[in-house]
């Protein structure tokens, strides 16, 4: 039975983020709610997290002894990874000691810290349909990956990287090294190591948001949101809306990739499980052992939204994916390289009716740095699109 302590006594429940930008936010924001006493870490200071958190920490968290001093000195009883990009053989180190719980588990953290654990892990021990790929440590293994099998087109892909960074298509041969060059300087932390896959022709692509969460007798059990379609540009989501809607089939395919890739991760929290479709077939992409960006459309869509429901999967409290109504995100970029932007067209966007926006209040914007999101309602999935996507087109930062 879970018991909740006060924040900033000796009685508190501490809750450490590893990354606060703006997933780990709202994350915060709900566990604040809940009476949580929150710490957030970033790279940086004045993370969006750090805003709103008891504590905020700057520190490079994939150096392992800062982490290792940080979480000593902290003491939480939950660490909740909100990036890739962890030194998570610390987490398994001190998971181990069994003083604290890492979210969902140190072992899911370490596997879906690269794309070659996770990718291992769900084609050849879980043998889930993915795309064809290699890995690669050279740009001559790059070619003869794609001479020897995977073929044109491509996308390549530097091992530890997100949100697209680093990623590009190949179409031809003369592709080949321009992509390995930006696949090397575009990883979240530098390693000379990239995924090659196959490309995949697919009508649409989903985010199954599966929560593990602890029914009434205390045991394990899985809840799927309904399916949030999104569009992506140069591997960057930049529209999202949910319910997508699928083949009976196709839903029940996913579904069962994503409690198979979830069961095997294990532990208590939510999952962006990631799908490519194509009619009836379904392939595994990838999956992020947190809360998804994609699934940031649920802050309008569902009773409890994504960051809700892992703050209550965490805390070991009970969840509902139920919808609340029909709705669309889109992306609001920096447009602009500059510190301390200003943003114009506020009230202009709210002025469209069924529209919220968030704003992440990043101190720094850079041109395609995602700084907001606007959000929009509506029984017309694709009525909530066009009004999700004027709100975020009104929206404009200025140096
Ligand atoms: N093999 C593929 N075939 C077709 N499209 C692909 C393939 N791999 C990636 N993409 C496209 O690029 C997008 C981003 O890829 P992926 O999710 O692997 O990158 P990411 O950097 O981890 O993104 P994020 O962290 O935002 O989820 C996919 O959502 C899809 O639109
Ligand atoms: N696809 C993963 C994703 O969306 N992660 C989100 O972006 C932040 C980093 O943003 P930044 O690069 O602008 O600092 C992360 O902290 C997380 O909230
Ligand atoms: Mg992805």
């Amino acid at each position: 039975m879970t018991v909740i302590g006060t924040p900033l006594s000796p009685s508190a429940t501490k809750v450490m983020l590893l990354g606060s930008g703006e997933l780990g936010k709202e994350v915060l924001i709900a566990l604040q709610r809940l009476g949580v006493e929150t710490i957030a870490v970033d790279r940086y200071p004045n993370a969006p997290g750090h805003q709103v958190a008891h504590h905020a920490r700057t520190i490079p968290m994939s150096d392992p002894e800062q982490l290792k001093a940080l979480i000593e000195a902290e003491r939480p009883d939950i660490v909740v990874p909100e990036i890739e990009a962890i030194a998570t053989s610390v987490l398994e180190s001190l998971e181990a000691t069994g003083l604290l719980r890492v979210i969902p588990t140190a072992r899911a953290a370490r596997l879906t810290m690269d794309r070659e654990g996770i990718r291992r892990l769900a084609a050849e021990t879980l043998g889930l349909p993915t795309s064809p790929y290699r890995f690669c440590d050279s740009l001559d293994e790059l070619r003869a990956a794609i001479d020897g099998g995977i073929g044109y087109p491509c996308v390549v892909k530097p091992v530890m990287s997100s949100s697209g960074k680093g990623q590009s298509k190949i179409d031809g041969p003369g592709d080949v090294q321009p992509a390995w060059d930006y696949a090397m300087a575009g990883g979240r932390v530098s390693r000379g190591r990239v995924i090659v896959e196959g490309f995949i022709d697919f009508d649409y692509e989903i985010t199954l948001l599966t929560v593990r969460a602890l029914g009434a007798g205390g045991q394990a059990e899985t809840h799927f949101c309904e399916p949030i379609g999104h569009a992506q540009i140069a591997g960057d989501y930049v529209e999202s809306w949910q319910p997508h809607p699928m083949h009976p089939a196709a839903l029940e395919k996913a579904q069962h990739i994503a409690r198979a890739v979830t069961d095997d991760l294990g532990g208590q929290g939510i999952f962006g499980v990631e799908f490519f479709v194509k009619g009836e077939e379904v392939w595994f992409s990838e999956v992020s052992p947190r809360p998804h960006d994609t699934g940031m459309v649920t802050m309008i869509t569902q009773w409890q939204n994504e960051f809700e429901l892992h703050a209550r999967a965490i805390l070991g409290l009970p969840v509902s994916t139920a919808l609340k109504s029909p709705g669309a995100s889109a992306v609001i970029y920096g447009g602009v390289d500059a510190p301390g932007v200003v943003f114009e067209g506020v009230s202009e966007a709210l002025r469209i009716p069924q529209t919220e926006l968030r704003l992440f209040g990043k101190p720094e914007s850079y041109a395609k740095r995602r700084m907001g999101v606007a959000l929009a309602y509506d029984d017309d999935v694709d009525r909530a699109r066009e009004l999700a996507g004027q709100a975020a087109q009104r929206v404009k930062a200025r140096a």
